[in-house]
């Protein structure tokens, strides 16, 4: 796109905004606090490094698609990442699953996994100046096949798994650390029952009593901040989830945790971003992980929709900028993985920067004086006001492709490098 176009429809726009009272050049500015989690996951379809062609297996969770040009080594992975943030305006931080180590083509199973199999990732972060995140994997794995980790009944599977959050935790506040920025650790099992299970609290008890033995340690909150990961259901497991969201969230309260709220681990018209507010009146901070699910946790890129618009409203309108860690969740290998990267990245950015451009403080002075049908109109009519000008103006003053001039990009990336792996 053209810069001095660019520039010419800013002020155009910016003068529509500034006639509904609102400062674009202020929520320009505060796109600096929105700083997204890549989760690394979507380089490879959630396969990981531990061996040679792995792939994800069980959990309940499922890639589809076999789009060439999947990272193959951890190398490639991070040039995809690169060219990722490249497209990308502002910050981002990189979210890590523990089967992305550098295990050095040993079998290092995951009750041996430590902060040196990290340290080329923690390095490179640091050379980046980008935060690191991390979560246990508790799938793909024969000790995860019957569908039970933490709360599995045999003994030696639990200690197995307490093992390895307890591994994980040490390797995020390593993370943390060294880079600066607390890691959020998050933790998400897979557990569940296909049919209707008889003994439901036996699960949850064997659950909470492996979290209270995984948490045991403690890190600074400096280095270190845990997550849990509810879940509705998953595939294979559509009778029970042990860690549901009322297990999580209680869990959440009473041990000072974080709740990591998944837009795709819900019924389909409960809203997330519904559930900010609620869960902050009794957690210090959540951990978001912003999908797209269709039909059912699908994990679809995220677009630009009414579901993540309500999420960064929320976030914004209330300035929940420091206790809200966003982070995304999908794995579409049927198209450009680096493609879907940018796309959904891009659109819940854009849903930021719009929740941004809304003047709050009026639409809430309706709000207290009933005069709803203003409320209604006005939220109508800021659906078509000039966003697409300021979005491409932020991507000009951050130095990144404006409109739509990063798709050739990625296709130029595709042929010279994807299409050769
Ligand atoms: C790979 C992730 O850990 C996983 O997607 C988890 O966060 C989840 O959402 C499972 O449905
Ligand atoms: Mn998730």
């Amino acid at each position: 796109m053209d810069r001095t176009q660019i520039e010419k429809a800013y002020q155009l726009a910016k003068e529509q905004y500034a006639a509904i009272g609102v400062e674009a050049e202020k929520a320009i500015d505060k796109m600096k606090e929105v700083v997204i989690s890549l989760h690394c996951w979507q380089t490879d379809d959630v396969g990981g490094f531990e061996k040679p062609d792995a792939a994800l297996s069980g959990g309940g969770i499922q890639t589809t698609g076999n789009y060439p040009g999947k990272a193959k080594t951890i190398g490639q992975m991070r040039a995809d990442l690169e060219k990722v943030m490249h497209l990308l305006p502002g910050k981002q931080r990189l979210n890590l699953h523990a089967i992305y180590g550098e295990f050095g083509g040993k079998l290092v199973d995951r009750d041996e996994i430590g902060v040196e199999h990290f340290q080329g990732w923690i390095d490179w972060a640091k050379n980046l100046g980008i935060g690191l995140d991390f979560n246990g994997t508790y799938f793909s794995h024969p000790k995860a096949d019957s569908g039970f980790t933490l709360s599995s009944k045999d003994e030696g599977i639990r200690k197995f798994w307490v093992e390895h959050m307890k591994r994980c935790r040490e390797i995020g506040a390593e993370m943390g650390k060294q880079l600066g920025t607390p890691c959020v650790h998050n933790t998400w099992i897979p557990d569940g029952s296909k049919d209707v299970p008889v003994d439901r609290n036996g699960y949850r008890a064997l659950l909470k009593k492996s979290l209270d033995e995984g948490y045991e340690n403690e890190f600074s909150k400096e280095y270190l901040k845990d997550a849990v990961e509810s879940k509705l259901f998953g595939i294979g497991a559509e009778s029970m989830t042990v860690g549901s969201h009322d297990f999580y969230l209680g869990y959440a309260i009473k041990n000072n945790k974080l709740i990591c709220l998944d837009n795709g681990h819900f019924h389909p018209t409960e809203q997330v971003g519904d559930k900010i507010s609620s869960c902050l009146q009794f957690t210090d901070e959540v951990l978001l992980h912003v999908t797209r699910p269709v039909r059912w946790d699908s994990d679809h890129v995220v677009t630009l929709n009414e579901e993540v618009q309500l999420i960064a409203s929320e976030i914004v309108r209330n300035n929940f900028f420091g206790r809200v860690n966003t982070g995304l969740d999908f794995f579409d290998a049927s198209i450009n993985r680096i493609g879907a990267y940018v796309v959904g990245t891009r659109a819940a950015q854009k849903a930021f920067l719009i929740a941004l451009l809304e003047p709050t403080a009026q639409l809430v002075k309706m709000e207290e004086e009933g005069r709803y049908f203003e409320r209604l109109a006005m939220l109508e009519e800021l659906k078509t006001k000039p966003f697409g000008a300021i979005w491409d103006y932020y991507c000009l003053l951050n130095d990144v492709p404006a409109g739509e001039d990063y798709i050739s990009e990625i296709l130029t990336y595709e042929k010279d490098v994807l299409s050769k792996r």
